[in-house]
């Protein structure tokens, strides 16, 4: 039986752990071993003797960045985290809904657990008890330049554990100290420098990166099943994905969407003058569309689970070395360009369903098809129109999605009095790609809906069965959405099957 727990601490954690627990499959917990224990209590301990023996350590008796020349008397200490939390307090925009939030707090519990922060115990597991009893920071998308780390969405979290800001818990919105009471536990009293830890790192885009990450892997699967069924709908061309043709152009996730669709279409007949010899791009070429995402897949995670499992701190309190190490760990350039290159790529997937719908409507162009995709019968066809109208809604979707597609690490401002001169706006670029993901799963899921009653039509056309997956495929769709013969309004059925992509309805290609 797998555990259904997460461990922070020992191992290093996967996006896969992250998006777990942000839906709620997982609870977390720390690592019950001696070692992990004492590396926690060995950064705390190194910070306390640092104050005493040194009195100056950055962000702990000096003022934060461009102010790090102003030292801070002994005295006001205990008072700076709490600032720091206060004075990030401006974010506006939406709130990150609860998932993302669950999987930002996942995500700076991580980086706390490599034990380079200097923070304690005591906030592990503060932070432990918020991700279990689900105790939420209302968190605003907006207001972080990600190369101080997402300082301001992160302030509300160190809020939270003060006692200071609004939290969603049971259902409700209130005072985290109130939700703190109702678990009989105070507020949290934070150590020097553990605003400071628990805000100047990279959390909130990693997390938003973590969970666009699943989206668009699962997206690439769906993407080829639509594009199988287009294909057949269309009365398409199979020799496009030949295995010998893709043996010869060896980019692995290319081929492995051409061996999916090639899979779904089932064994071709030799058929070498077929009516078009040479199907239009978004059919020919949609293994070398989807495979570009599909090949970019392994060092995207690669890199968000670098970022994922790192030290994104400032300083860096080694206990080991017993150094203070000033650097730029909140720096989220790596974050940004991964979702600035994963929401082009998705973009593209927008792209490729909306010209693959325009293939389908088209009476041109779609080898004998209705217009439309209407199934209305003979003297009913005047009055109904088919998928038209979604069809321009995915034109639209497709618009938004790819004018979303400007790199935003190009953007950097620099700010903070020149001390932030250079910044990586990753954060930006992850909520770019998510809302990319967002307009592409509608595009593909209404692409996939045409695909199926064209898929439909044909076979009434030719008079013959699909090939098995194709058929299983619409069948399954077909339980929950009724062949479109006279025209209704589908936006609640659109959403209904927007769900079920977020529910992971099929589990598309055993391959992977
Ligand atoms: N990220 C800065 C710290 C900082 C914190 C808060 C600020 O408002 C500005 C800067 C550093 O580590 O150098």
């Amino acid at each position: 039986m797998t555990e259904q727990f997460v461990t922070f601490g020992d191992n290093k954690l996967s996006v896969a752990d992250i998006v777990d627990i942000a839906s709620r499959k997982k609870t977390v917990r720390l690592s019950d071993s001696d070692s992990f224990g004492k590396k926690i209590q060995a950064g705390a301990d190194f910070l306390d003797e640092l104050l005493v023996d040194d009195g100056v350590i950055y962000g702990v008796t000096t003022g934060y960045g461009d102010s790090c020349t102003e030292p801070v008397a002994l005295s006001l200490v205990n008072e700076l985290p709490i600032h720091l939390s206060r004075f990030h307090g401006c974010g506006l925009g939406k709130h990150f809904d609860q998932q993302t939030t669950r999987a930002i707090l996942a995500t700076r519990l991580c980086s706390l657990s490599k034990g380079y922060s200097g923070v304690s115990y005591a906030l592990l597991e503060r932070l432990v008890l918020m991700l279990n009893e689900d105790v939420l920071p209302l968190i605003p998308e907006e207001g972080s330049v990600g190369a101080s780390g997402d300082l301001t969405p992160l302030s509300y979290i160190a809020r939270a554990l003060i006692g200071e800001a609004d939290v969603l818990f049971q259902g409700e919105f209130m005072p985290s100290a109130e939700a703190f009471g109702k678990l009989d536990v105070k507020p949290y009293k934070l150590r020097p420098k553990e605003a400071l830890a628990l805000m100047n790192g990279t959390a909130a885009m990693t997390a938003v990166a973590c969970l666009n990450y699943i989206r668009a892997e699962y997206l690439t699967r769906l993407s080829s099943k639509v594009t199988s069924i287009s294909c057949y709908a269309l009365g398409g061309n199979p020799e496009h994905f030949d295995e010998r043709l893709f043996d010869v152009k060896p980019h692995s996730g290319q081929q492995k969407v051409a061996e999916w669709i090639r899979g779904d279409l089932g064994v071709i007949e030799e058929k070498r003058n077929s009516n078009r010899l040479q199907d239009r791009y978004s059919i020919r070429c949609a293994p070398h569309i989807i495979g570009s995402l599909k090949d970019a897949l392994p060092w995207l995670k690669e890199t968000i689970e670098n970022e994922l499992n790192s030290s994104n701190d400032n300083p860096i309190i080694d206990p080991e070395s017993r150094r203070v190490l000033h650097g730029g760990h909140f720096y989220g350039g790596h974050i940004a360009m991964a979702m600035d290159t994963l929401k082009t790529q998705v973009a593209n997937l927008a792209d490729l369903q909306d010209r693959q719908m325009a293939l389908l409507m088209d009476q041109k162009v779609n080898n004998g098809l209705p217009a439309n995709l209407s199934g209305a019968k003979a003297d009913r066809k005047s009055v109904n129109h088919g998928f038209k109208a979604v069809q321009i809604g995915c034109s639209a979707w497709t618009a938004e999605a790819l004018k979303l597609t400007m790199p935003a690490s190009v953007f950097s401002r620099s700010t903070e009095c020149h001390n932030q001169d250079k910044v990586s706006m990753g954060t930006i670029a992850a909520r770019d790609c998510a809302r990319v993901l967002e307009l592409t799963e509608q595009v593909v899921i209404s692409s996939l809906l045409a695909a199926c009653q064209g898929a439909q039509l044909r076979a009434q056309l030719n008079q013959e069965q699909p090939p098995l997956a194709i058929s299983k495929m619409a069948e399954d769709v077909g339980r929950d959405f009724n062949f479109l013969e006279e025209d209704r309004a589908l936006e609640k059925e659109l959403r209904f099957w927007l769900d079920e992509v977020e529910g992971k309805r099929w589990s598309l290609y055993s391959s992977r």
